[in-house]
């Protein structure tokens, strides 16, 4: 074959294997657009990182091409076989691509799992045969005989040999490689873009480390499914997965069906009939006390009345003393020294609330098309004391005559309590409803929810708009500016807006009148829409359902006048009120109850307030502790430098871990004692993040000195995994839910045990496991930092480990802090680092000792400009975005020490 002949068939060949490339490319596209679609949020960030890194091995393959290119310009027989290598390398390229999100299949745990060593062997078997036998080695080392082999092949065997090649150099170096090293994302684009050697020991982790971000937990409650016959409780023996859970909801109970449930060891029988433990007159279909009482039980449920209304004696409400009451059960709060108990029925399912709660077939389905199919602890226990607590209590010995009974439910963060509420509002409205004959009748404001947050107002009213589609109940997120319209029309489903940004324009709000059933908002929002210009208050009759959430906080002095407030000015007295958090004190429990009882006095005009009414108390797990399903580590920096160092670190995870610090994956939240530390410590890290992983773009600060839209978009960028480190105030500590939160990082001590539950508590929800909370504390939070140590090992015991991470010598040799102190320390935070103190006005040891940045404010704009200067060169998108971000930083962050 002539020399121009054979350039001829190469190109041939070159043309039908590209064809052939481009089409296993756009099927390895569907895959990948396949893989991208079952990510969650969260690891949607990562895969960005792992499309950087794709990227980036794309800018290789063409910086090898070039290379390759200038070889083959060589010419020759050795210059053709080059070209032909080098035609190799671009659909090589594509294919580790390939490979690379295979990896990450394997990666984050899904339905893959890395080939083994003695597969990758069989592949290669004969050409390590080959290569370890001298004739073959010196056959195929002979170039001419080579090149004699590659032309009789048939275009058709050479295409074929390249795909394989491809695949298999894509696949098993990659994929290989990430799988069977779970290399982190940020690892993988310095392994790809800086040449940076790691370690096997630095980036080895337990090859069954699960992330918060992979995805859907396999079972949303934390404690459970043990046997738990002695009515004991089941520390450490929880049993996650999904099988226990998903087995628990399978086998709940249909109507009429007889089914069995089994829970754990425990073996519940029902009928639709009667059942063993069925009371006589009372309604069928129910488990019997015990094991409603061996459910709660084993689930970490109690619920106690904490008060029925005084003028009227057990006898007249219904309520009997249990078998259990009758003994002596020692509670403490709220001043009563006995408490009855109550077992209801517990939820089991979701389908019992149509089969047995009857609520409307499309409130049911709406709750499933958000996916939820076992019900958390807490739903276990309230909804169906909410929706209708007579029959919940049908089997039970303690049963209450009241409709409507008040809660004060106190459950881990992440526990699902918003659906706890929203569920029974929706039931009761969408009831009402029905039962109204006229479609015109004014139905009015039904139920309030208040949030103190913005971001946990909005969230819940989006919660809530989801479960409320097509019933004709209308959720609004009620903000500054509104009023609360007088009559409510019949409100279709196309009133109903899926987000805020309808009201997003002050002006159009301004004139806004809002009708709607349920409300949700702050309690200051609120409150001064009710104040009219010639300064009558309105009040709030029609309102029948209010939901306090995060009330520990609305009940603290800050919010305590504002709620209390609207509490009162919603006079219907047939109100129901609920309480929800993840910690209430006995001093907050006290507030509500005092309160909840002068509500409830009857007054001597009205007749009505004779109504029945009792108050309970539902405790999930044990109160005030930390989730179990999270990995704490407190952590000494010393000074703020050092903690700053710390934070470098697990922002740059190929840093040396272990004993030097812990391990943390983006996302993640950073938690701030102020506002200006939080937008100086953003300043300081803005370029952390190299430009190819996104830059500045990567990292962002949220705070409630930004804008009402800024806040929002820094929301909605940090829930699409845009933005990888929020540094962020209390302001997130609580109620928000971001489901792919791997880890929060407390970089200022909380300013008390219950903000550090809640702060931690952004991580770990539904019960996901793989969230991580690091703690640094310095020199000037030791006379703090006991509590923190005490909720850790708490909760560290509460999951059965037998040894804490808090060693016992560091509980010991921490300072215990006053009454006074941790008061102190709640409303001012750390003194050391308070605004006073870094307006030189605190103790002397500021600002010096309190200073984040290594640099003074306008050294630090220096840089930064300088920095965004030389990455405009690298990337115009990421420049626009460190601009944007210089720019609003700039105006908002003077320094502190210029
Ligand atoms: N039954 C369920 N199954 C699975 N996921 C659930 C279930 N109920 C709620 N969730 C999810 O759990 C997460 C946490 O719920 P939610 O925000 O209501 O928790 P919370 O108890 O109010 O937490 P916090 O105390 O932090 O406010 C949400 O993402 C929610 O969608």
């Amino acid at each position: 074959m002539s020399p121009t002949l054979s350039r001829a068939v190469l190109r041939q060949r070159q043309f039908a294997l590209r064809r052939i490339f481009s089409r296993h490319a756009s099927t390895a596209e569907a895959a990948q657009a396949k893989t991208s679609e079952a990510a969650s949020k969260a690891s949607e960030g990562l895969s960005r990182a792992q499309a950087s890194a794709g990227s980036a091995l794309s800018k290789a393959g063409s910086a090898v091409g070039a290379l390759g290119n200038a070889i083959g310009s060589i010419g020759g027989r050795t210059g053709r076989l080059v070209g032909f290598v080098n035609s190799l390398i671009p659909p090589t390229i594509h294919y580790s691509k390939v490979g690379l999100e295979l990896g990450k299949l394997i990666f984050e745990g899904r339905k893959m799992s890395p080939p083994s060593m003695a597969t990758f062997q069989t592949y290669f078997q004969s050409a390590f045969n080959s290569i370890r036998s001298t004739s073959a080695a010196s056959g195929t080392a002979n170039p001419r005989s080579a090149l004699q082999q590659v032309r009789n092949l048939s275009t058709a065997e050479l295409t074929a040999a390249g795909v394989v090649l491809a695949e298999v150099l894509g696949f098993f170096s990659i994929g290989e490689m990430i799988g069977r090293h779970s290399i982190n994302p940020m690892d993988v684009f310095k392994l790809l873009t800086r040449s940076t050697k790691i370690s096997r020991s630095q980036t080895a982790r337990p090859s069954n480390a699960k992330l918060p971000s992979t995805g859907a937990p396999s079972n949303p409650q934390l404690f459970g499914n043990g046997d738990d016959s002695q009515g004991k409780s089941n520390l450490g023996k929880r049993k996650r997965g999904g099988a226990a859970a998903s087995e628990f909801a399978k086998n709940a109970s249909e109507p009429g069906d007889r089914t069995s449930m089994s829970n754990g060891d425990t073996k519940i029988h029902t009928n639709g009939e009667e059942t063993s433990g069925q009371v006589s007159g009372r309604p069928t279909g129910r488990q019997p006390q015990e094991e409603c009482l061996r459910i709660l039980r084993s689930h970490k449920v109690k619920i106690v009345v904490l008060d029925s209304e005084p003028k009227q004696s057990k006898e007249s409400t219904g309520l009997k003393k249990s078998k259990k009451e009758k003994g002596s059960s020692k509670e403490s709060g709220s001043g009563s020294k006995h408490k009855q108990e109550l077992f209801p029925q517990p939820l089991v399912s979701f389908d019992q609330l149509r089969t047995q709660y009857n609520i409307s077939r499309r409130l049911l389905s709406n709750i499933k098309d958000q996916g939820y199919v076992v019900p958390t602890e807490v739903q276990l226990a309230s909804i169906p004391l909410l929706l209708d607590p007579a029959k919940s209590l049908a089997n039970s010995d303690s049963f209450v005559d009241t409709d409507a009974p008040d809660l004060l439910s106190i459950a881990p963060t992440g526990s699902g309590k918003t659906l706890a509420f929203l569920i029974p509002i929706l039931h009761r409205l969408i009831s009402e409803r029905k039962k109204s004959k006229s479609e015109t009748e004014e139905h009015g404001l039904k139920a309030i929810v208040l949030a103190p947050t913005k971001e946990l107002a909005s969230q819940i009213a989006n919660e809530g708009r989801k479960l409320a589609l097509n019933t004709g109940i209308k959720v609004t997120l009620f903000r500054k500016g509104m009023k609360i319209g007088t009559s409510l029309e019949r409100v279709g489903d196309e009133e109903q807006s899926d987000n805020e940004s309808d009201v997003d324009d002050h002006e159009k709000r301004a004139a806004l009148e809002i009708k709607s059933h349920v409300l949700v908002s702050t309690p200051l929002a609120l409150l001064n829409s009710l104040s009219s210009d010639d300064g009558k208050e309105r009040s709030l009759p029609t309102v029948q359902q209010l939901v306090l959430d995060e009330a520990d906080v609305l009940l603290d002095p800050l919010f305590r006048d504002q709620t209390l407030g609207i509490w009162k000015k919603c006079t219907n007295s047939n109100l129901q009120s609920t309480l929800w958090s993840a910690t209430i004190s006995s001093s907050i429990e006290e507030i509500a109850t005092n309160f909840w009882k002068d509500r409830r006095r009857p007054s001597k005009n009205d007749a009505s307030s004779e109504s029945k009414s009792l108050l309970l108390r539902l405790v999930v797990g044990i109160k005030d502790t930390a989730v179990p399903n999270i990995d704490h580590k407190l952590v000494y920096a010393a000074t703020e430098q050092g903690k700053l160092l710390g934070l470098r670190q697990l922002i740059h995870p190929s840093a040396p871990q272990g004993e030097a610090g812990p391990s943390l994956r983006p996302p993640f939240l950073v938690f701030t004692q102020t506002i200006p530390r939080a937008v100086a410590l953003h300043s300081e890290l803005l370029f952390d993040i190299p430009p190819e992983a996104g830059g500045a773009s990567r990292l962002a600060v949220l705070h409630s000195d930004l804008s009402e839209q800024a806040r929002d978009r820094v929301m909605t960028r940090f829930r699409k995994g845009e933005i990888w480190v929020l540094i962020t105030t209390d302001l997130l500590a609580r109620g928000v839910d971001f489901r792919g939160v791997n880890g929060v990082v407390n970089y200022d001590i909380p300013n008390s045990a219950a903000a550090y539950v809640h702060r931690v508590g952004r991580t770990g929800r539904a019960g996901r496991e793989g969230g991580v909370a690091v703690t640094y504390y310095t020199k000037e939070d030791i006379p703090y930092v006991k509590n923190i140590a005490n909720v850790i090992a708490a909760s560290e015991r509460s999951r059965g480990d037998e040894k804490t991470t808090i060693e016992p010598w560091l509980l010991n040799a921490l300072p215990t802090p006053s009454k006074r102190d941790k008061q102190l320390l709640k409303k001012r935070g750390v003194p050391a680092r308070s605004v006073n103190a870094l307006n030189g006005k605190g103790d002397g040891k500021g600002p010096a000792a309190a200073r984040i940045s290594t640099k003074s404010g306008f050294e630090r704009r220096m840089e930064n400009k300088r920095k965004a200067a030389k990455s405009h060169h690298q990337s115009d998108r990421n420049d626009a975005v460190v601009k944007h971000v210089l720019e609003e930083n700039e105006s908002e962050f003077e320094g502190f020490d210029d």
